[in-house]
C-alpha cells in the first residue's frame, strides 16, 4: 500500500497550468511605461526584495526560536542529560553506557534527532523548514513526526554515497509507490531489474542528432509563445507566465516523445484536460495525508476518483493509438536503422524505440512514454518560471543576457551551434537551477543496512536528499541565496554534480541521473533566449507576492503575473544619415549592408 505523507516530496509531479484561473487576463493600466527598462526601475524591485527578505527573516526567526525551545529535539533521558553536563568525562561514560546497552539500535540514536510537526511552520513549502533544521542539526538528521521517521541528508559526501557509490543499496521507496498508478514500471519508479533494461533501451534515443532536431522544435514552440505574448503586449494585458510555461513545455514534450501535437498554447481540448487531471491526481496523492484512493468502495464512488480514472483511461488509450500508428509507420518504412537514426517526419523517441526493434510489451512502452511526458514537462516549466522571476528582480542580469542573445542570435531561430555560444544564457539557467532545484528533494529508501556519514542505518529507512539544502548550503556557496550567474565562469566547464563534487545536483547523480539533462538545458536556454530577445518582463503592478508551494517541482502559490512589453533596440548609429531611430524589434528594420539577408524569426 502506498504510504503517504503530509507534504509532497515526490518527483516530477506537476501542477496543471489551469490550476491558475487566468491564462492571459488582467488588463493592466495603460499608462505609458519606459519600454527600454527591464524592471520597474531600481526602487520598486528593491522594495519588493526588502519585503521578501523581511518575511523570510521573520519566518527564520520563528523557526529558530522553535528549534531553540527544544520543540524539534527528541527528549533525552535524565541520565543522558546529566552526563551531558559533565563534559568529556560525562561523554565518555555516556558512550560506554550506550555500548553496554548494546547493538545498532543504541548507536542509531546518535543521528541527530528532530521531532515535531514541520507542516505547522507557517504554511510554507516543506523543504524550507528543512533548511533551518539542517543549519541546526547538520548534514544528516532524523526527522520524526507522528509515527513517521525520515533521514534528511544535506551533505554532498553522503548524497554521493547514496546516489552513486552505493546506488544499488537504495530504491525509490515512497516515490515509486505513489507514482505506480500513473507511470507503472516507467524509468522513474522502476525497480532495478526493469530499470536496467529500459534505461539501456531509452538513453540511445536521446542522441546528438535527435537533440539538434529538437532545438528546431524548441524554437518553433517558443515562437508560438512569443506570438501570444505579442498579442498580450498589444492589448495591454498582464500574463500569468507559470501556466504559459507549463503549456509551452507540454507542447514540446508531446512532439518530442510521441509526436503528438497538444497545441495547448493555442487551444484546450479533452486530451489536454485529461493529461492535467491525471497529473493533478498524481500530485494530490503525493500530498494527501490519507490514501483515500485505496479505500474500498470509496475509490469506486468518489467523483474525483472516477474523473481521474476516466482521464487516465483516455490518456492511456491515446498513447496506445499513438504506439499503433507509429508501429504502422515503421513497418512501411525502408528502415536503415543506425546509432543516430532520426525519422524526418517523426523524430520522436517513440519512433526511435520502435525502429530500433526494442522488444517490449505495449504496456511497458506506454509506461515509458507516460514517464517521459511527466518527467520532461513540469520540471522544465518550473525552471522557466523561476528563471523569469529571478530575472525580473535583477535588471542588470537581464540586460547582460539580452546583450548576449542579441549578438549571438540576431533575429535567427537558435541552432545547435548557438548552444555553445549562448554561454551567459546557460549560466543563468545553471544558477536558476541552483536556487530553485526541480525537484527540491530526492527520495530513496535503504534496501540494506548501511553507514551514512559515520552513522549506521537500518534497511527500510526513508531518506530525503535535500537538493535545496545542498544548493544553498553556506558551507559550499558564497552568498548562497543570491542570484549570481557570474559565479560560474563563462570559460569554465558546465557545472554538474561531478565537477561540483555533489554539492550541485540539478539533474541528480549516479545511475538514476536524469536522461533529459541536455534536452532540458537546451530547451530552457532556447525559450529564455527567444523570449528575452523580443520582450521585457517585469512583475505586474499589484501582482500577488511570489511565494513557493510544494509539488514535485516548486510552484508559485498564486502564479507569476507579469507585464510584458516589446523591446526596443538601442538607437542605430547612422553611418551617413543624420537621424537616430528607436526601432521596434517587430517592425521592419532598415538594415545596414552587413545585416542584409538575416532571416527574421518573426517572419518564419
Ligand atoms: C529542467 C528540466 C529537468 C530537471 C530539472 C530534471 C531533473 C531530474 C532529476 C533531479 C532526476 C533524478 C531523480 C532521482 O534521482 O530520483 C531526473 C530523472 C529523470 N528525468 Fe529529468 N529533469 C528534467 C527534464 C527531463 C526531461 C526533458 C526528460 C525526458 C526527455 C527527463 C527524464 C527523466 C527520467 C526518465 C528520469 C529517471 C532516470 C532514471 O531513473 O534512470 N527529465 N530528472
Amino acid at each position: 500500500m502506498a504510504s503517504t505523507i503530509a507534504f509532497s516530496p515526490s518527483l516530477h509531479l506537476p501542477r496543471p497550468p489551469n490550476a491558475h484561473s487566468r491564462l492571459v487576463s488582467t488588463p493592466r493600466s495603460r499608462s505609458i511605461r519606459c519600454a527600454s527598462s527591464n524592471g520597474r526601475g531600481p526602487e520598486e524591485p528593491q522594495g519588493v526584495k526588502d519585503v521578501e527578505r523581511i518575511l523570510q527573516e521573520k519566518r527564520r526567526a520563528e523557526l529558530a526560536s522553535r528549534i531553540a525551545s527544544g520543540e524539534f529535539t527528541a527528549p533525552q533521558s535524565r541520565l543522558k542529560s546529566a552526563l551531558g553536563r559533565l563534559g568529556p568525562v560525562g561523554k565518555f561514560l555516556d558512550e560506554m553506557l550506550e555500548r553496554l546497552a548494546g547493538g545498532d539500535d543504541a548507536k542509531r540514536l546518535k543521528i541527530p534527532q528532530a521531532t515535531g510537526s514541520i507542516g505547522a511552520v507557517g504554511g510554507q513549502a516543506f523543504f524550507i523548514p528543512l533548511y533551518e533544521l539542517f543549519l541546526t542539526y547538520g548534514g544528516i538528521f532524523r526527522l520524526t513526526f507522528g509515527p513517521k521517521s525520515f533521514l534528511i541528508v544535506s551533505d554532498p559526501a553522503i548524497a554521493k554515497h547514496i546516489l552513486r557509490d552505493n546506488a544499488l543499496g537504495y530504491s525509490k521507496g515512497i516515490l515509486a509507490e505513489i507514482l505506480e498508478f500513473v507511470m507503472g514500471k516507467g524509468l522513474i519508479p522502476a525497480n532495478y531489474e526493469v530499470w536496467k533494461v529500459r534505461r539501456k533501451a531509452i538513453v540511445p534515443a536521446l542522441h546528438q542528432k535527435y537533440v539538434a532536431k529538437m532545438i528546431g522544435l524548441f524554437g518553433e514552440a517558443s515562437y508560438s509563445l512569443c506570438e501570444k505574448l505579442d498579442k498580450a503586449a498589444s492589448d495591454g494585458e498582464d500574463v500569468e507566465m507559470e501556466s504559459l510555461f507549463s503549456r509551452l513545455t507540454l507542447d514540446i514534450i508531446g512532439k518530442a516523445v510521441f509526436n503528438y501535437d497538444f497545441d495547448s498554447l493555442t487551444h484546450d481540448n479533452g486530451i489536454i484536460e485529461a493529461v492535467y487531471t491525471v497529473l493533478r491526481e498524481a500530485e494530490m496523492r503525493s500530498t494527501s495525508p490519507i490514501p483515500t484512493w485505496e479505500i474500498p468502495i470509496w475509490k469506486d464512488i468518489s467523483p474525483r476518483q472516477k474523473k481521474a480514472n476516466q482521464a487516465l483511461k483516455l490518456v492511456n488509450d491515446t498513447l496506445d493509438d499513438l504506439i499503433a500508428i507509429c508501429k504502422r509507420m515503421v513497418e512501411q518504412e525502408e528502415l536503415q536503422f543506425h546509432e543516430e537514426y532520426v525519422n524526418e517526419q517523426d523524430p520522436s523517441i517513440l519512433h526511435f524505440l520502435l525502429a530500433s526493434g526494442d522488444d517490449v510489451s505495449s504496456k511497458q512502452l506506454r509506461d515509458d512514454l507516460m514517464t517521459l511526458l511527466i518527467a520532461g514537462h513540469e520540471t522544465s516549466a518550473a525552471v522557466l518560471t523561476w528563471t523569469f522571476y529571478l530575472l525580473s528582480k535583477e535588471p542588470s542580469i537581464m540586460s547582460k543576457l539580452q546583450d548576449e542573445v542579441d549578438s549571438v542570435l540576431g533575429d535567427r531561430l537558435p541552432t545547435l551551434e548557438d548552444m555553445k555560444k549562448l554561454k551567459y544564457t546557460t549560466r543563468v539557467i545553471n544558477e536558476s537551477l541552483r536556487l530553485y532545484p526541480q525537484p527540491p528533494v530526492l527520495i530513496r529508501r535503504s534496501l540494506d543496512d548501511d553507514i551514512l556519514g559515520g552513522f549506521p542505518i537500518k534497511s527500510g529507512e526513508d531518506i530525503f536528499i535535500s537538493v535545496w539544502n545542498l544548493h544553498r548550503s553556506p558551507k559550499h556557496w558564497v552568498d548562497a541565496d543570491c542570484f549570481n550567474p557570474e559565479r560560474w565562469p563563462l570559460d569554465g566547464p558546465n557545472p554538474n554534480e561531478i565537477n561540483q563534487n555533489f554539492s550541485y545536483l540539478p539533474f541528480g547523480g549516479g545511475q538514476r541521473k536524469c536522461i533529459g539533462d541536455m534536452f532540458a538545458t537546451f530547451e530552457t536556454v532556447v525559450a529564455t533566449a527567444m523570449l528575452v530577445r523580443r520582450f521585457n518582463f517585469q512583475m505586474a503592478l499589484g501582482a500577488p507576492p511570489v511565494e513557493m508551494t510544494t509539488g514535485a517541482t516548486i510552484h508559485t502559490t498564486e502564479g507569476l503575473l507579469m507585464t510584458v512589453t516589446r523591446r526596443t533596440r538601442p538607437p542605430i548609429i547612422p553611418k551617413l544619415e543624420t537621424f537616430t531611430q528607436i526601432v521596434n524589434v517587430d517592425e521592419p528594420v532598415a538594415l545596414g549592408e552587413d545585416q542584409q539577408g538575416e532571416v527574421s524569426a518573426a517572419s518564419i
